[in-house]
């Protein structure tokens, strides 16, 4: 059944191995580097645990009959994509957005994977029912799962198998009693800190001779061998709540992630020395579709804070009014809605397949992801426009309130009509920590990377859409003219030029 925060702050006690700053972290929940996004994280599960929400974020286990997170449905129907978005809505918001490895994010690829078990059973009917029983676990106990599905950026011209080092890629190197034994490293574990548990496999393409690669496993955060290394933290870097809003509560930490001989007992086990299954579960499976779908709700959320950061700016500065001004957010709200718009499409254009399972619309689902860099760049740009100098003229911290001198001076000359000095410098330093902080720029380049390299997305795109219609009427316009003028043809069938995703 759910989980409240205190019980998923207790699960993080199991002497994992956290390392940050040339030292070993002891209790994640108390570190400074961790404990703002611990806490949000525990406020998530508090609000799915919470009986008043009951109705629109959980289901009942079927296993159990309990009530469970709505992130580890496996949609039946566009009706089941809709009340699940309708329950991520609500989680994403309950971060802004801003954590994009929650405990809703890999749970959907699970889901995903459970839905479509036989792809695992390509390996051994056993790996499927490994799938689905870690599912059913996930879900009954619900379970804060993250990934490292990439190797770290070594050698990108080399396969696995053909680095200087073969334990540099994480691999398998021993089948023990019970299980096998993984060596070596992955990037960049998102969250994986603060969660339960890490898949560990590959989603970019392996190659003949990386068979000790191909796995597919869930691994306890806390198993012994598991070495977590935490980049620079941008929570325990932040002088106070006042100054840095969001790098407080929402660094959700990313890490090298080194598996230093991880044994993993076979049950966790879902793909073994098997390059087709890695490589079938992203695609021959819904995970990967819902894992991003879920992504674009929450990349949907953060939109609306920020053009709601634009808005509120733009009102205090009093140029909310001019016609330039209401044209810039007007053109940022025509991004956020085609965020949206796309995110909707994918339960309109949802198939149910022959095993039961309901898949967001692929295209429009891609389409978001290949969007996604560019235009949130662009917004982050034309904010920083929008609010000129301000978001720099700011007291230097928190601390200048507190001494009587300075306070005097910025509460005369750093105020706006309506927006007393620290109303608006408040506003004004959340509006930094979203488009200026180190916090926001990992955030720029993990809206530009968190779905893969930009032009490995873009290429999915063209893989998911039907360029069939397009391609009719180009030969419908063709056909109908040559050389002696317009030829006595057919106008395309009226349905090509209302489905152009679909064909
Ligand atoms: C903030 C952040 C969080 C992340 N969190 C996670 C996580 O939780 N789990 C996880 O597994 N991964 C995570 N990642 C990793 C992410 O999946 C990868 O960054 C992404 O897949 C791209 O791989 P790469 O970084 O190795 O870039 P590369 O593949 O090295 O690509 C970098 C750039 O090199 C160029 N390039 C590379 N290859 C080619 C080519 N063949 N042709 C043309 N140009 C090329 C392109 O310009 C490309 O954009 C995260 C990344 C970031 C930035």
């Amino acid at each position: 059944m759910t989980r409240s925060g205190d019980q998923y702050l207790e699960g993080l006690r199991d002497g994992r191995q956290v390392f940050i700053d040339g030292e070993l972290v002891g209790d994640i929940t108390r570190h400074p580097a961790f404990k703002g996004a611990v806490r949000s994280v525990a406020a998530l599960y508090d609000t799915v645990d919470d009986k008043a929400n009951r109705d629109q974020l959980t289901f009942a286990s079927p296993a159990t009959g309990e009530p469970v997170s709505l992130a580890h449905l496996i949609p039946r129907s566009p009706a089941d994509l809709t009340r699940r978005r309708i329950a991520l809505k609500v989680m994403a918001e309950q971060t802004f957005g801003l954590m994009g490895r929650g405990p809703e994010h890999v749970a959907g690829f699970l889901a995903g994977f459970a839905g479509h078990s036989h792809v695992f059973a390509a390996g051994g009917e056993h790996f499927a029912r490994n799938v689905e029983a870690f599912h059913a676990k996930a879900r009954d106990e619900d379970l804060y799962m993250t990934y490292t599905i990439l190797p770290p950026q070594i050698d990108r011209s080399k396969p696995a198998h053909q680095q200087a080092d073969p334990h540099l890629y994480a691999g398998v190197v021993a089948e023990r009693d019970g299980g096998i034994v993984v060596r070596g490293a992955q990037m960049l574990g998102t969250g994986t800190a603060i969660s339960d548990y890490v898949y560990l496999s590959n989603i970019a393409p392996l190659q003949p001779g990386d068979e000790a690669y191909a796995l597919a496993a869930m691994v306890p955060v806390g198993a012994p061998g598991v070495k977590i290394y935490a980049r620079r933290s941008y929570a325990a870097a932040s002088s106070s709540l006042f100054d840095y809003p969001v790098s407080a509560r929402f660094d959700e930490t990313d890490s090298l992630l080194v598996y230093d001989d991880v044994f993993v007992p076979w049950e966790h086990v879902f793909a073994y020395r098997n390059l087709d299954v890695v490589k079938r579960q992203w695609f021959a499976t819904a995970g990967h579709l819902l894992g991003n779908n879920q992504a674009q709700i929450r990349f949907w959320t953060k939109l609306e804070f920020l053009i709601g950061l634009a808005h509120r700016v733009a009102e205090m500065n009093g140029s909310v009014n001019l016609p330039p001004v209401k044209g810039a957010l007007g053109e940022m709200a025509a991004q956020v809605a085609t965020v949206t718009g796309l995110v909707l499409a994918q339960e309109q254009h949802a198939t149910v397949d022959e095993h039961g399972v309901a898949w967001p619309g692929r295209a429009e689902c891609f389409a978001n992801m290949a969007l996604q860099p560019d235009l949130y760049a662009k917004l982050l740009v034309m904010i920083r426009d929008l609010c000129g100098g301000g978001l720099i003229q700011l007291p230097s911290s928190a601390n200048d309130f507190a001494n009587p001198a300075i306070a005097a001076d910025v509460n005369r000359f750093v105020q706006s009509p309506g927006y007393p000095a620290t109303e608006r410098v408040k506003l004004l330093k959340l509006v930094w920590d979203m488009v200026g902080s180190e916090f926001a720029s990992r955030h720029h380049q993990y809206e530009m990377f968190y779905a893969g390299a930009p032009f490995v997305v873009k290429m999915r795109m063209y893989d998911a859409y039907d360029f069939g219609a397009g391609r009719r009427l180009v030969d419908t316009m063709l056909d109908s003219y040559d050389l002696s003028g317009l030829r006595d043809t057919a106008l395309p069938p009226a349905g090509d030029a209302l489905d152009p995703v679909r064909g």
